[in-house]
């Protein structure tokens, strides 16, 4: 049994950091964990990086060679590509035959770099913040079957930028956005207010932590005209069926933020039940 994250969320929510992060956090306590680039676009990496999609295929060629701008370049890139395009000329169409089979590519490609990894292994998943990965294109869907194929136990963790959540109706639309990967991926889900360092005023955002769904909806209907009353009424109901009135704030200043989201992940994923996993006890005095 191996076990994974899939980090989440918009683009610049902060899910490289808070992998560097947590690539930091279990260096200090002495735990193995491994960070997979699954962005094409990526370039720089504030943590080793395990395994790297780049190796496969990388944005700025499919750029280039289809002449695509960089949002559509990246759904190419992670998605068959021949419902994508039609080929115009004879270099488009070698490009075409080439990445014919990129779904089954990356399939191969995950196969023989999941076989690196053990059992109890435990890999964390920074995923491009494109928010069609997540909400209606299959491809992160098809790769969540086969890490759960390998006999992965994986854990969605969805970032949502606290700089956005101004006032309730961003909150809502970070909601929802959540909740569409959430039933695109029927995986166990973790929620995280990423850049809690940011925030002037806790107050204003912890009572979007936890808070009371009567309470949104009241906020909501004072904020919405009226004939949004029962819209909001369904929302709000929404949101609370799925459980998803919840968010873990992070802070990166403070280590315990990191290791409190990392423990309720550990839950999500049922990683620690297992005796043998690899933790080792820390010793503040070891170098
Ligand atoms: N102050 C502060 N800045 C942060 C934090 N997390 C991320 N940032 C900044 O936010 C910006 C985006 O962070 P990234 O970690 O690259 O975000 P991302 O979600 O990986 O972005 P994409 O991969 O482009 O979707 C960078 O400038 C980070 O330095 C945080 O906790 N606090
Ligand atoms: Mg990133």
């Amino acid at each position: 049994m191996g076990y994974a994250q899939l980090v989440i969320g918009p683009a610049g929510s902060g899910k490289s950091t808070y992998c560097s992060s947590l690539y930091r956090h279990c260096e200090t306590v002495g735990r193995s964990i491994h960070i997979v680039n699954l962005d094409p676009a990526a370039e720089n990496f504030d943590y080793p990086v395990a395994m790297d999609i780049r190796e496969l295929i990388s944005l700025e060629d499919v750029m280039e060679e289809l002449g695509l701008g960089p949002n559509g370049g990246l759904i190419y890139c992670m998605e068959y590509p021949s419902r994508y395009m039609i080929p115009l000329n004879s270099s488009h169409f070698s490009v075409l035959i080439y990445r014919m089979h990129l779904e089954e590519n990356m399939d191969d490609w995950l196969s023989e770099e999941l076989d690196n990894y053990m059992d109890d292994d435990y890999l964390v998943f920074d995923c491009p913040g494109q928010i069609e990965l997540f909400s209606h294109v299959p491809v992160l869907k098809n790769f969540v079957e086969h890490l759960r194929r390998k006999n992965f136990n994986v854990c969605v963790v969805y970032l949502l930028d606290s700089q956005f959540i101004t006032d309730v109706t961003k909150f809502i639309s970070g909601c929802m956005a959540s909740l569409s990967a959430m039933v695109q991926l029927e995986l166990p889900h973790v929620n995280i207010l990423s850049k809690m360092d940011l925030v002037k005023n806790k107050r204003d955002i912890e009572n979007y932590l936890n808070p009371e769904p009567q309470a949104l909806l009241a906020e909501l209907n004072q904020r919405m005209a009226p004939q949004f009353g029962k819209l909001n009424k369904s929302l709000i109901e929404l949101v609370d069926q799925y459980s998803m009135v919840s968010f873990f704030p992070l802070d990166l200043r403070k280590e315990t933020s990191i290791q409190y989201i990392l423990s309720q992940i550990d839950v999500a994923i049922q990683y620690g039940e297992d005796a043998d996993v690899k933790i080792k006890d820390f010793d503040p005095d070891e170098d």
